[in-house]
This record gives C-alpha cells, structure tokens and sequence, in this order.
C-alpha cells in the first residue's frame, strides 16, 4: 500500500537551473528528460498540496512515498520550467543533431494529464515563440529548423546545399494508423523496404518551406485527433500522434553529389493511466486496453533492446504494436531520441508517478546502435583522422628557419616607400627584385596549394560521413532480413504445433521471400556505390599524403635555398655598406637603411644610443 511522505512533501517545491551538457550527444543516443508539471486545481481540491515526488537536483528526483525511491536522469525540469527553457535544452540539440545527419526522435511519455501535449505542442493556436510563450516544443523545433537551414544555405552557397522538407502527420488510435492530413484515410498499413526503411503506405505527405507552414500542418492535424474527457484531463488524448518530417539535403563538392536524408520524428504518445482512475467504461474501456497494451509493449521493447545491449537476447518484439513497429528505428535504429517523461506531483498520482519514473529509468538504459558500431565506430575514427591532418596542414601555415618567418604572403611586403633595404636599390636592385618576386609567387603558389589541400581534405571528411550513412543503411536492410528469417522460423515452429496451416506458411513465405529478394536487389545496387566512396576516400588521402611529402622534401628545400639567396644578397649588401661608410654610428645606423643625421637617427640619439 502506498503511504504518504514526510510533512516535507506538502512544502513548496524547489527550483533548479537546468544545466546543458553541450557534449552529451557525442557520447548518447538516448536523453531522458523528466518534466514535473504543476498541481492542478482538481488534484489540489482532493490532496491540497501534498506531493509524492521531491527533486533533489537538476538530475535526480525522489519519489517520496513508502518505500522512499531516489532516481536520476539526463535532465529534471521542475514544475516551473517555461517551455522555451526546455526547447533549449532539449529541442536545440534535438534539431543540431538533425542538421547533422542524424535521425532524431522525440516522444513525450506520461498518464493522462501528466502534461504531454502541453509539452510537445502547448499553445499553437496563437502563433509561435516570439510572440506566445505556452507554445511548445515541436512549434519551436520547426522554427529553430527553417533558421538553421537557412543559415546552413548561406554558409554553403558554394556548395549549392538545398534543402527539401516533407511533413506528415498520423495518430495510432485502437492499433489503427490514421492520417491526420486526411482524415478520409483510415486503417494505413505500415511497410518496410529497403529503400525507404519502415514507412506507412499512402500517408499524405506535405512540402513545407518555412516554419509557418509547418505549424500550419500541425495545427491542421491536431484539430483531427482523437480527444475524450476523461477522469484525469478534460481533452485527454485518446492516440499515439506521430508528426514526422522528412529533410533531404543535396550538395556538390569535389564535383561529387551529395544527397542525405534525416527524420524528425516528434511523438505525443496516449496516457499511460490505469483503466480504474481513468474512469473509462465502454468505448473509452476499448481505447484504454489498446493504448496500455501499445504502451506495455513499448515498455518489453525497451527490457529487450537493453538485453540486447547487454548480449542476453536476441529479440526485439518491435511488431507487437503499431506503435513499437513504426518507432522501432528511432528506439533501435541509427537515431538520436529524446524521451520526456511527464509526471504530476501530485500524491493522489503517486502509484502513476513511480510507474512512469520507473519506465525512465529503463530506458535510460538503452543503449542503440550497438549492432553497427563496429563500422560506424571505423569510419568515425577515419573522419577524426582526417580532421587532425586537416588542422595539422593548416597549422603548417606558418614556416620558420633563422629567424625568418613566413606567415602569409603578405610577410614578403617589401616597402620601397620607407627605402628599407637602400643597398639592394643600386646596381644589384633588379637581381634583387627579381628574387623577391620569386620569393613571392613561391609563397602564394604554397598558400593556393594548402588551400587545394584544406579542400580535399573538406572532401574526404564528407565522402567518410557518406560512407557512414551508407554503412547505416546496410545494417537496416540487414537487420530486416534477420526480422524475416525470425518469422519464418516461428511460423514453422506454428506449423510444427498445428497451430497454423501449410498453405498460409507457404503463401507468407512466399511474400517474405519477395521482400527478401528486393532488399538484396537494393542492396546489390547499394554495393558499387559504396566502392565507389572508398576508392574516393582512398584516392584523397593519397592525394593529402603526395601533397604532404610535396611540403615536407620538395618545397621546404627550395624555400631554404631561396633564403640563402636573400642571405647572401644581405651580407654583401652589409659588407658593402662597411666598406663605403665610415663613421661607425651612421654604419649601424645604415644597416637599417637610413642615412645618418635623419629623422631616424635622431630618435636613436634621444633614446640614447652611444655616440
Ligand atoms: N507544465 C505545465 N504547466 C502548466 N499547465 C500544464 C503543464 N502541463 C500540463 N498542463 C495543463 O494540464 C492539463 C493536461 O495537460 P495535457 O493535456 O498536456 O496532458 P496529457 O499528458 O497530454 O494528457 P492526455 O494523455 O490525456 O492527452 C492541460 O490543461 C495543460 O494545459
């Protein structure tokens, strides 16, 4: 039985600055962010004040019920976080890493009421963040997006990036998928291949440019979801929504295209609330018992994905659910997810509250990409390598010998206005010229060369990040075949029991077999491409090392000679002016161009130099 905490529990809650830890997606695939929402008003007027969770710090919380349970998660966000404090913490990365190719997912978990469509969506009605601070965080993340494109366009103009952007929007209702964009189509039907990975067949999809139509779609959608009042939420959601958006992207560089596809997926998912508080009865009973069911699903898929993790199973019931299904990339594929738990305070939710921290606290264990690590893990590593030799080369800009230091091309200015170097103006001033032009175009023709160099190397690192993509890809259409062989096997296990006939085994394996063949075919066509990118990327760091060698033997030895050349042209210069000066003071002064008893000299004089 569930006992209240201590008198503590009915104090006022604390507040805590949210800390962004600007590396945790170099080393994460999942953040699990807790969002605790006010009281309400109903939970005041039966529990008064009294609460069932204290937070301890930016990242743990304590459920303070019997038995007392401490958690800690990436982020806790406490009852007085304001909706643009959490998009920067947890939309902004969400978006960077969008823009950097990843497939990036966000879904808000929670009973009903718990504040999930306040989170993801919150106020859309009344425009966007600048000027309505309740709108929430897939209105922001739109806005954040088209602003970062736009940016992303003008600093690669060169490159002409483009960038296409398709939204849809769809709710799963009684396991059924609907489209929210159009409400006629009903009963969608979920397909994978291995070109376009899991998708639902004939799911409208809309282009938008700009984050106004964006929310439009969204506005548009949202009016369309199924809604219910129920015990716990007046407009309680009665569906998962899912509000997908497709960015592809297309550049040239090296003459090479480049084409890149990412997924934004923002999931509101249904209340995870139990059917006796929920009040449902009936249809509202139906659509508890499904959206339980998808949610307990989610929950084995997340113990199986960290028995995987943890090399203790093989299997991942992604096809129990709809939901599992469609999400199973952004929960096990090559993805970067967000998880916002939400939970009310409140201690009349307390049984609510502890099973939603507890399904945090799971899948905060995940951990993805585990099955294709080792060659993304290859080719990041190539991608670091190349990065050092690029700053490497960059950072050999700069070459000293004796004290002569050649920084750019503008170090060989030689300032005839100033008449430095006076001895070199006489019968030797065009010999001596001619050097010093040498000297220079040697230096430009090194500056144009690092610059060819920087480029290659810019190159090498996209063709890497491609070939990465492509790795990503071949695993998916990998790990789809091993989905249909573990199908086949269990239904020749159902065979086996006389639990399902000959001829449906035979007419599914038949269409399995199809599938299979496609994904090969695709994956076939995949193959030369994928050569094509390593013979690429070796043909550039070959290209870097042959310009490497060029630097350190070739071009060095003839810098060195070009500096005994203006050494020796000096010393004769000097051991010209010693010859024809012969006051001393004016000799030394002469060595710096000047003729005695000018303006230079006389500021020597005053500083005290000896006469
Ligand atoms: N952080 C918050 N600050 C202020 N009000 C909030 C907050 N979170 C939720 N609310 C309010 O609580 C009520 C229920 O929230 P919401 O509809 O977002 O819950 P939900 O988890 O989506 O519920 P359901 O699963 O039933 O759809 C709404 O009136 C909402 O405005």
């Amino acid at each position: 039985m569930l006992s209240d905490g201590g008198d503590d529990d009915s104090s006022a809650p604390a507040r805590f600055e949210l800390q962004e830890d600007p590396s945790f997606w170099k080393d994460n695939n999942v953040q699990v962010v807790i969002r605790v929402r006010p009281l309400s008003s109903s939970e005041i007027s039966v529990q008064g004040d009294k609460r069932c969770v204290r937070q301890d710090s930016g990242q743990s919380i304590t459920w303070t019920c019997h038995p007392e349970s401490r958690f800690t998660f990436d982020l806790v966000a406490d009852e007085h976080i304001t909706q643009e404090s959490l998009f920067k913490v947890a939309g902004v990365p969400m978006v960077e890493n969008c823009m950097a190719g990843y497939n990036s997912c966000m879904f808000a978990y929670g009973q009903t009421g718990s504040g999930k469509t306040h989170t993801m969506l919150g106020d859309i009605e009344n425009g966007t963040r600048g000027n309505n601070e309740n709108c929430g965080m897939t209105p922001r993340v739109f806005e954040h997006l088209f602003l970062r494109i736009q940016k992303e366009k003008e600093i690669r103009r060169d490159e002409k990036l483009s960038f296409t952007c398709k939204c849809s929007f769809l709710e799963i209702y009684n396991e059924q998928i609907l489209d929210l964009l159009n409400p006629n189509a009903t009963n969608l039907q979920l397909r994978e291949d291995a070109k376009r990975g899991m998708h639902v067949e004939n799911l409208t999809e809309h282009e938008v440019s700009n984050a106004r139509e964006a929310l439009q779609q969204l506005i548009e959608g949202a009016a369309n979801r199924k809604v219910a009042s129920t015990n716990m939420n007046r407009a309680s959601s009665r569906s998962h929504s899912v509000f997908t958006c497709l960015i592809e992207s297309k550049w040239e560089s090296q003459g090479i295209k480049h084409h890149r596809f990412s997924h934004l997926n923002l999931v509101d998912l249904a209340g995870s609330e139990r059917q006796k508080s929920s009040g449902a009865e009936g249809e509202r009973l139906k659509e508890a018992s499904n959206i339980n069911k998808s949610l307990s699903t989610l929950g084995h898929v997340i113990t199986s994905l960290i028995a995987v993790s943890n090399k203790k199973s093989q299997h991942v019931p992604y096809r129990d659910s709809k939901l599992t299904f469609l999400l199973q990339d952004s929960l096990g594929g090559n993805s970067k997810t967000t998880i916002i738990a939400n939970i009310s305070p409140s201690s009349c939710c307390a049984a609510e509250t502890l099973s939603t921290l507890k399904f945090a606290q799971r899948a905060k264990h995940i951990r993805i990409n585990e099955d294709a690590s080792g060659d993304v893990l290859s080719m990041r590593l190539e991608i670091q390598h190349l990065k050092k030799e690029l700053s490497r080369l960059q950072g050999q800009s700069g070459f000293t010998n004796n004290g002569f230091v050649c920084e750019s091309p503008s170090a060989f200015k030689w300032d005839q206005a100033n008449g430095t170097f006076s001895p070199l103006m006489f019968d030797k001033r065009a010999t001596q010229r001619r050097d010093y032009d040498i000297t220079l175009a040697a230096a430009f023709r090194r500056e144009q060369e690092k610059e060819a160099k920087l480029k290659a190397a810019i190159a090498a690192k996209q063709i890497a990040e491609e070939l990465v993509t492509q790795r990503s890809e071949e695993v998916r259409s990998f790990r789809m075949r091993l989905r249909f062989r573990e199908d086949r096997i269990k239904r020749l296990e159902q065979v086996a029991s006389g639990k399902l006939s000959a001829e449906a085994h035979l007419l599914q394996e038949k269409e399995d077999l199809m599938k299979e063949i496609e994904a090969l075919r695709n994956q076939l066509e995949r193959n030369p491409e994928i050569t094509r990118f390593a013979m690429e990327n070796l043909q550039l760091k070959e290209e870097i090392r042959r310009l490497q060698s060029f630097v350190d033997e070739g071009e060095l030895e003839r810098m060195h000679q070009q500096i005994n050349v203006l050494e020796h042209q000096l010393l004769e210069a000097l051991d010209w002016k010693l010859m024809n000066e012969k006051d001393p003071v004016n000799k030394d002064l002469s060595l710096f161009g000047e003729e005695a008893g000018d303006e230079k000299n006389e500021f020597l004089l005053v500083t005290g130099y000896p006469k």
